[in-house]
Formats: structure tokens, sequence, C-alpha cells
């Protein structure tokens, strides 16, 4: 809802509307109502998408906002994204510890992100994973609740909950954020140019350009919600520097590899996640299905 916001209030400045030319239509994904599982069991795929995108395909909706880290990789080909709005903090907060370093031997960490897990495993061999789904303030309840001592949450999705001073902001270029983290998408019905054009008003072009090179990469490494997978993207003059790391769910096995290339370039990222499962060993690759159509 507070991404849903946004759009509105964006899209009301750009187009100098009223708040109420938008009307929000709550909607609630599967993801959301099944919380006592890890997402990679409930089976996975569109869990964040299947109730909006019945509802662009039955014309209920205009758009659907989406927080693209959420989106899978393979969309179906009636829906287009449109817009992407500017990038938020695309780091990682950790709650719990002032710092890695500084969470105490044997804690446990409540995360189900297979991205956060491995990450955490290979900087903490000693540290117990433990599974932690749920929205934001759950996990926060969670965490006061000592099911877990430490755990990690996307600072872009605090600070939209205004829950700006919570934890300890890692670096980026140290603890590498998940794919499209901390961007919102709109999507459409791609037949719908008017609904297109509108949404151009509010597309950030630098943050669709990392999104698009990010899901790329992605759709080359045949990347899942239950693959360990950290990039981080930055521009460099009108060229964009892509950096991935693998893992393997348990955090023994790292690779890591960059690559840059001009901003509208979506064979680079492909290239590099070719260039990535070559260098993989089988304990990374089998967690990555390889090329997808
Ligand atoms: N389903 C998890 C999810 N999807 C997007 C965000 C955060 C907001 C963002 O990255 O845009 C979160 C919460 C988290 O990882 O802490």
């Amino acid at each position: 809802m507070a991404q849903a916001e946004e759009t509105r209030a964006r899209l009301c400045a750009a187009m100098g509307w009223s708040e109420s030319a938008v009307e929000l239509c709550p909607q609630v994904a599967s993801g959301d109502r099944i919380q006592d599982r890890p997402l990679a069991e409930i089976g996975g795929k569109a869990l964040w998408t299947k109730e909006l995108d019945a509802a662009l395909l039955h014309g209920e909706i205009d758009f659907a906002v989406h927080s693209m880290k959420d989106v899978e990789t393979i969309r179906p080909e009636e829906i287009a994204i449109a817009a992407v709005l500017p990038r938020a903090d695309v780091r990682d907060v950790l709650v719990g510890a002032a710092s890695i370093a500084a969470i105490p031997q044997g804690a446990r960490v409540g995360t189900s992100a297979p991205r956060r897990a491995a990450q955490m495993l290979h900087a903490r061999p000693d540290v117990t994973v433990v599974s932690f789904r749920g929205n934001v303030a759950t996990r926060l309840a969670k965490l006061q609740a000592d099911e877990a001592d430490v755990t990690l949450l996307a600072a872009a999705g605090l600070a939209r909950l205004g829950e700006t001073g919570v934890g300890h902001v890692l670096e980026a270029e140290d603890w590498l954020p998940a794919p499209a983290q901390g961007a919102i998408g709109i999507e459409c019905l791609a037949g719908r140019a008017d609904i297109r054009a509108l949404l151009a008003m509010i597309d950030d072009a630098p943050t669709h350009a990392a999104i698009r090179a990010e899901r790329a990469l992605l759709l080359g490494l045949g990347g899942t919600c239950h693959s360990p997978i950290a990039v981080l993207t930055r521009a460099e003059g009108a060229d964009l520097v892509l950096r991935a790391a693998l893992f393997s769910p348990d955090g023994t096995l790292r690779i890591e590899d960059s690559a840059r290339f001009a901003a509208d370039d979506e064979a680079a990222p492909q290239a590099l996640a070719h260039r990535l499962l070559e260098a993989a060993p089988e304990g990374i690759r089998a967690f990555f299905h390889g090329p997808q159509a």
C-alpha cells in the first residue's frame, strides 16, 4: 500500500491531478497470505504477482504496483513493466547487532531469503539460520519475541513504513543486495498504449536501466527465489557496472564477477551470467536453471 501510495503521489504530481484521480484497489497477494512457510516451500513463483496479473488481465485495474524484487523474471507476454520509480536505498539493514562482526558467536539469524542466509553463513559460518517469514512488522515482532537474535531487512521497505531508526545499514559494496531491491515497478497490459504513455511520465530511466540489467542477468542465470544471488549496479558515466555474487545455500561456496557495459545493452548482463555459470562449482550451479528463453 505504501508503494501504491507513492506511485499515486508521483503520478498525480506529474500530471497535475488531485489524489482522487487515481483510485487504489487493495489486493492481498498469496505471498502475504501464506506466512508460516518459506516461499521456496510454497512452490515459489508468482506469489506476489498472481492476483494482480489476474486483475490486470480481467480489466479490473489499469496498472499494478510491485516491489521489483518480488517480480519473477519471466512475465506473461500480455504484461509490460511500464515504469520504474527512482530507486530507494538498495541496502540491507541488520537488526539486533551493530555489524556482521558484532553478531554473537552461534547466534540465531532469522531470515527465509536464500541470499541473506548464504551471505550470512559465508561471513559467519558459526551462526544458525532460522526461518523468518512475514511482513516487516511481523519479522520485527518475531525478533522482539526472541525467535531469533538478529534479522536482515531491506532499508527501502523499512523506510516506506516509516521505520527509519531500526537496525544498522550494511554497506552495499560489502553486503550486496538482491536483484532489483529498492525499486518499485509499475506494470500494465502491454497493449494499453494510453496507460503506457501515462506511466512513462513517472519512469526513472537510470533505475529502469539498472533493473533491466539485473533482470537480464537473472534470466541468463535462470535464477529463481531459491537462487542465492546478490548484485549491485552502479552507473559510471553512460555505462553500468554490474557486480554479481553467487553462493551455495550453506554459504561455503561463493563466486563473484562483474561487467561494465552501455546502459541499453541487454546482451552484456546475459554474457556475465554465462561466465558466472561457467565458473560456478556444482554446489552453486545446482541452484540456477541456466539461460532462460
Ligand atoms: N518480500 C520481501 C520484500 N520485497 C521487497 C522488500 C523490500 C522493499 C524493496 O526492496 O523494494 C521486501 C522486504 C525485505 O526484503 O526486507
